[in-house]
């Protein structure tokens, strides 16, 4: 039987100069020290769009608008399934990680070097011809 994929929803966020906001997963969290793009998985109450508003409040301590879905990718790791969702959002405020995570922004190209979870990867390379 198929695992059933948990849905996760992600932000690709810009600043004015065109980098691109990544988090670093926490110590003691599954891939951490790996980066990625703020989110969260969905609750079964919440739509795609609720739920990232609130991983980023909750997470950077921001309002968001949500825009459109960008790309989509299921991944298969080992303690679980995703479906990882990626929206554009444009957030209010200044950025104030409240986890104690590592948060900052990229050049684009400069997404390719990093140390990104594998998921992210294969968004990356669906994206790669439009960031
Ligand atoms: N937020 C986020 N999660 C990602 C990304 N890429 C990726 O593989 N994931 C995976 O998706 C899952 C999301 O879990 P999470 O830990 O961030 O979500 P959460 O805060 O809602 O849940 P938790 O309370 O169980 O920790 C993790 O297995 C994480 O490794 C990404 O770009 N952003």
């Amino acid at each position: 039987m198929p695992k059933k994929a948990v849905p996760v929803v992600a932000a690709f966020v810009r600043d004015v100069s065109g980098r691109i906001l990544l988090a670093r997963r926490p110590p003691g969290k599954a891939r951490a020290g790996l980066w990625e793009f703020p989110g969260g998985k969905v609750k079964p109450e919440e739509t795609p769009e609720e739920a990232l508003k609130r991983e980023l409040q909750e997470e950077l301590g921001v309002s968001a608008e949500v825009g459109q879905k960008l790309a989509s990718v299921t991944h298969d790791y080992p303690e679980v399934t995703i479906e990882l969702s990626l929206y554009e959002a444009l957030i209010k405020g200044p950025v104030v990680p409240q986890e104690g995570q590592e948060v900052a922004w990229f050049k684009p190209r400069e997404l390719f070097d990093l140390e990104l979870c594998p998921a992210d990867r294969k968004l990356l390379k669906i994206l790669e011809t439009c960031i």
